[in-house]
C-alpha cells in the first residue's frame, strides 16, 4: 500500500488550493477525484463560471446554442489549468478515482475502469463538496426531462416552456438567465414570497423586476407529482386551496445541494456526520478522527467557494501557523445572487438587528439616484444599509443594483475593520461609480 503524508479526497476550491501549497511546501500530496471533468471542482466546471458566463451572455444577447459553446470552451481551459496547477508540482500526484475509507487512515480507490488500489495518508482532507437535492415527490426523478443546474446548462438549445423547482439562488440565477435567452420560465417554491429573511423592500423589487422581465412566479406552491414523457414534464401543484397542473419542455430541480460524505464509507471509522449528512467538523474543521479534516460544502458550512477557501485558510494555519484560525473568526460573509441587477448582502437586515437589540439607522438610497446607474441604463434597485445608532458601525447591508457584487465588499472592508459609517459617506470615490453612491446615502438616516 502507498504511503503519503497528505491525501485529499476531492478536487475542490479548498482541497485544490491546499495542495498546492502542500506541494510547494516540500510535502508529498496525493489529490483523488472521481471525475475527470471535474479536476478543478464545482464551481469551475459545473457551478459558479459556467454559470455567470452565461448570465452575462444572455444579457449581451448571445444566443443559447452560442453561449454554451463559449461556456464549453472556457471551462475546458479552467479544467485543463487547474489540473496542471496541482499535477505538474513534482511532490503532487493526481489521480482519477472515487474514494472510500477503510479505515481512519486508509482508502480504497476505485478507477474509473473499475481497478482498485489501497493508499494510506498521514493526513487525509475530505474536500469531495455537494450533490442536487432531490425531493420526494411522487414522479420526480433526474432524467432526460428533469434536470439538474449542469444538465440545465449543458442543453444545446434553450428551453422553450421551464419550469424551476425552487428559488434560492440556483433557482433565481437559473430563471433569470433562462428567461433573458427568451425561455419561458415558471418557478414554483412553497415560501409566500420570494428571498426569503431578506429586506421586504428587495422582496418587492425583485420580485416586480423578474416578473416585468416575463417570469412567472407559483408561490405559495406545493408541486405534489411530476409525469414524464418522452417529450413533456407535467407537474401537478397544490395553491391557495386548488389543485392545478401545468406543461413544460423541461424541469430544473433547485431544491439544495447535499454534502458529499454517504458514499465514502464513513462507517469503517469514527469521522461522524451531522443530523442533516454533513461531515462534523469543530471550529477547526477537524473530523471527529485524528488528522481529518473536511473542507468546503461536505463540512455543511455556507455552500460558497469563497468559504471553501476560507477553510483552506484555517487548515494551512493549523499545520504551518498558530492553528488559532477559526470558523468563529467569520463575522461577517457576504453573498451575490447574480441576477439583473446583482443583489447583494451582508450581516443583518433591519428587522434581525431589531430582533437582537439594537437600536439602527436606517439609509436607504433608490438606484434611479445613482449617475452611474444612468449611465449603465440600469436604474433598478436600491441600497439599504443598517448602522448601529451607539457605535456607528454597519450591522448589514443589501444591495440590489449594477455592481452590488462589488460594492458589497467594500461594505464588508468597513464592517470587518469596525469603521464607522462616516469613513464611507465622506470618502473620496472616483466617479462615476456605483459607489460614490455611498457619499450620498449615509447623508440622512430614514426616520424610525
Ligand atoms: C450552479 C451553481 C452556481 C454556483 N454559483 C456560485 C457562486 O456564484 N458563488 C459561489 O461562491 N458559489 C457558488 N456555487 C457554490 C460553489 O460552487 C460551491 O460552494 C463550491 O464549489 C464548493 O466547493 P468544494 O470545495 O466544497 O468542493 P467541490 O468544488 O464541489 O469539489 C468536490 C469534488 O469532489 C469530487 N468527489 C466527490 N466525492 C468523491 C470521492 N468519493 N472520491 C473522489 N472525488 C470525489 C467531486 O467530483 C468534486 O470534483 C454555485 C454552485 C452551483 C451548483
Ligand atoms: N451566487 C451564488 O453565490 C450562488 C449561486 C448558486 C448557488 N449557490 C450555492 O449553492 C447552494 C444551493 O443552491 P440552491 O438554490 O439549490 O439551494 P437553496 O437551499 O439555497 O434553495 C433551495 C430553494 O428550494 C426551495 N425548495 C425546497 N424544497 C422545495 C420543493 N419541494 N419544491 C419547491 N421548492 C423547494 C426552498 O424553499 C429554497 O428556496 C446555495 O446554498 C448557495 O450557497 C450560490
Amino acid at each position: 500500500m502507498e504511503h503519503f503524508t497528505n491525501i485529499v479526497i476531492g478536487f475542490g476550491k479548498g482541497g485544490k488550493t491546499l495542495a498546492k501549497f502542500l506541494a510547494t511546501h516540500h510535502q508529498d500530496v496525493l489529490v483523488v477525484e472521481r471525475s475527470a471533468q471535474m479536476y478543478g471542482g464545482t464551481c469551475i466546471n459545473v457551478g459558479c463560471l459556467p454559470s455567470k458566463n452565461l448570465i452575462l451572455n444572455g444579457q449581451k444577447g448571445v444566443p443559447f446554442a452560442q453561449a454554451t459553446q463559449k461556456r464549453a470552451e472556457m471551462t475546458a481551459q479552467l479544467r485543463q489549468k487547474n489540473y496542471h496547477l496541482v499535477a505538474d508540482e513534482p511532490r503532487a500526484q493526481v489521480v482519477n478515482a472515487t474514494a472510500q475509507f477503510l479505515n481512519e487512515h486508509s482508502l480504497l480507490l476505485t478507477a474509473p475502469d473499475g481497478q482498485t488500489e489501497q493508499v494510506s495518508g498521514e493526513r487525509i482532507f475530505i474536500n469531495t463538496g455537494a450533490t442536487p437535492r432531490i425531493p420526494a415527490i411522487p414522479g420526480l426523478k433526474l432524467g432526460e426531462r428533469v434536470l439538474d443546474s449542469q444538465q440545465a446548462m449543458e442543453l444545446p438549445q434553450q428551453p422553450h416552456r421551464l419550469a424551476i423547482l425552487g428559488g434560492g439562488p440556483i433557482g433565481l440565477e437559473f430563471a433569470a438567465m433562462f428567461a433573458s435567452y427568451g425561455s419561458q420560465v415558471t418557478l414554483f417554491d412553497p415560501h409566500e414570497q420570494l428571498l426569503h429573511g431578506f429586506e421586504p423592500e428587495v422582496q418587492t423589487a425583485v420580485t416586480a423586476d423578474l416578473q416585468a422581465s416575463g417570469l412567472t412566479l407559483q408561490l405559495a406552491s406545493q408541486v405534489s407529482q411530476v409525469t414524464t414523457t418522452t417529450d413533456t414534464v407535467t407537474l401537478t401543484y397544490h395553491q391557495a386551496g386548488q389543485t392545478q397542473t401545468a406543461q413544460f419542455d423541461y424541469l430544473l430541480v433547485a431544491t439544495g445541494r447535499q454534502p458529499n460524505a454517504a458514499e465514502l464509507g464513513l462507517s469503517n471509522t469514527t469521522i461522524a456526520t451531522t443530523p442533516t449528512g454533513a461531515i462534523k467538523v469543530d471550529e477547526h474543521l477537524r473530523t471527529t478522527a485524528p488528522n481529518v479534516w473536511a473542507l468546503g460544502d461536505v463540512n455543511g458550512g455556507p455552500q460558497f467557494t469563497y468559504i471553501s477557501l476560507d477553510d483552506f485558510r484555517i487548515v494551512k494555519d493549523q499545520l504551518f501557523g498558530s492553528g488559532t484560525r477559526s470558523t468563529a473568526d467569520r463575522h461577517f460573509i457576504p453573498t451575490t445572487t447574480f441576477l439583473t441587477p446583482p443583489l447583494a448582502t451582508i450581516g443583518l437586515t433591519q428587522a434581525a438587528a431589531q430582533a437582537a437589540g439594537h437600536q439602527v439607522l436606517v439609509f436607504q438610497l433608490k438606484t434611479q439616484a445613482i449617475p452611474k446607474a444612468r449611465v449603465m441604463e440600469d436604474q433598478r434597485g436600491l441600497y439599504k444599509v443598517i448602522v448601529d445608532q451607539d457605535s456607528h458601525e454597519i450591522l448589514g447591508a443589501t444591495l440590489y443594483a449594477q455592481e452590488a457584487h462589488e460594492v458589497i465588499n467594500l461594505i464588508a472592508l468597513a464592517m470587518n475593520g469596525h469603521l464607522k459609517y462616516e469613513l464611507l459617506r465622506d470618502m473620496l470615490y472616483t466617479h462615476p461609480t456605483m459607489a460614490e453612491a455611498l457619499n450620498d446615502l449615509f447623508q440622512t438616516p430614514l426616520q424610525q
